[in-house]
């Protein structure tokens, strides 16, 4: 490889300047959607970028997901599982297996990818102490709201455990598991809780990695990205929507309309799109912002 010529790469050093003051010491809530865990080297680097953000002084937190790897639990154990408005009907054994995956297998493998550059990361569940409650909630398909069993919205956060963490200098990662008022655990969507999380902490950004690059106008038949949305031609735009992108969009839209300044969806494909994403001027992905 050529290297490359020493005044550009002081020019990308440089150009991060402007974000670093920006983000530093603000709160940032990361959302790492399963559909983005693939490959160990993409992981690899997300873990990097993270750590990367830890030291950049930016107050960091990871939310992730896991459908497609509860998916393929619930395959081997032959369990069956559908979707119903981009949400899990979820059975009271479904749930087991849910909370088995997101917090005894993906949050452990991400706090183990963090934990290689250092002492940081600490995974919990929307259960320890109190983070997240859970409110049963239903699907709306066709126009009708339906019955998917054991899902959850979050109804009240408490970020304090979430905040001590962030103080001491640590990494939260956060798994979204959550019990209702009676303690009963429920599937929390991750963009829900992430989106929820980051509206309770304050946040100045909430960035949503997933396997597109970004919200699709005409999905699926055009290629045209939408850069930016405000709140009120996205809350138009949603009833449009298709399966995983209607949780995801729904999600952004709340945490903007909850004082997030921005939401931003990118492309958890591309090696470390999220250092992109905060530290260039482009920025890359599609953008909510407040109308
Ligand atoms: N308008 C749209 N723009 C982009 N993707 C869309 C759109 N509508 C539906 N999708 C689908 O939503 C998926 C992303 O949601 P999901 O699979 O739940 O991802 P994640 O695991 O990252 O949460 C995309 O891969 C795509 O198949
Ligand atoms: C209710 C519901 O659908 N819960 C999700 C939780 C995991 C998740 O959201 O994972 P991604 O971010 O990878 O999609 C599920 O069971 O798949």
């Amino acid at each position: 490889m050529i290297p490359a010529d020493p005044i550009e790469k002081a020019a990308v050093l440089t150009e991060a300047l402007p974000w670093l003051k920006e983000f530093h010491g603000k709160t940032v809530v990361v959302k790492y959607g399963g559909n983005a865990m693939v490959d160990e080297k993409l992981k690899r680097a997300f873990a990097e970028d993270i750590v990367f953000l830890r030291y950049s002084g930016v107050r960091v937190v990871v939310v992730h997901g896991g459908g497609p790897q509860i998916s393929d639990m619930l395959g081997r154990l032959g369990i069956d599982s559908e979707f119903r408005g981009g949400l899990r009907v979820t059975t009271p054994e479904a749930m087991d297996v849910v909370g088995m995956v997101l917090v005894g297998k993906v949050g452990r493998e991400l706090v183990g990818l963090l934990n290689a550059h250092g002492p940081f990361a600490v995974g919990m569940s929307g259960e320890d102490a109190g983070l997240f409650t859970a409110e049963r909630r239903t699907a709306l398909v066709d126009g009708e709201q339906v019955d998917i069993g054991l899902v959850g919205d979050v109804v009240d956060v408490r970020p304090e455990a979430v905040v001590d963490l962030i103080d001491a200098g640590r990494i939260p990662v956060v798994s979204t598991i959550a019990p209702d008022e009676d303690g009963l655990a429920h599937n929390v969507n991750a963009d829900t809780a992430a989106a929820a999380l980051a509206a309770a902490l304050g946040a100045e950004k909430l960035v949503v990695l997933t396997d597109v690059a970004g919200l699709y106008r005409n999905w699926p038949d055009s290629d045209e990205i939408i850069t930016q949305i405000d709140t009120a031609e996205l809350a138009e735009l949603l009833p449009s929507l298709a399966s995983g992108m209607v949780p995801k969009m729904e999600a952004c839209l709340r945490a903007v309309e909850s004082g997030v300044s921005r939401a931003t969806v990118i492309d958890g494909r591309v090696p470390h799109s999220l250092l992109l994403e905060i530290f260039t001027d482009a920025g890359i992905g599609t953008q909510v912002i407040p109308s």
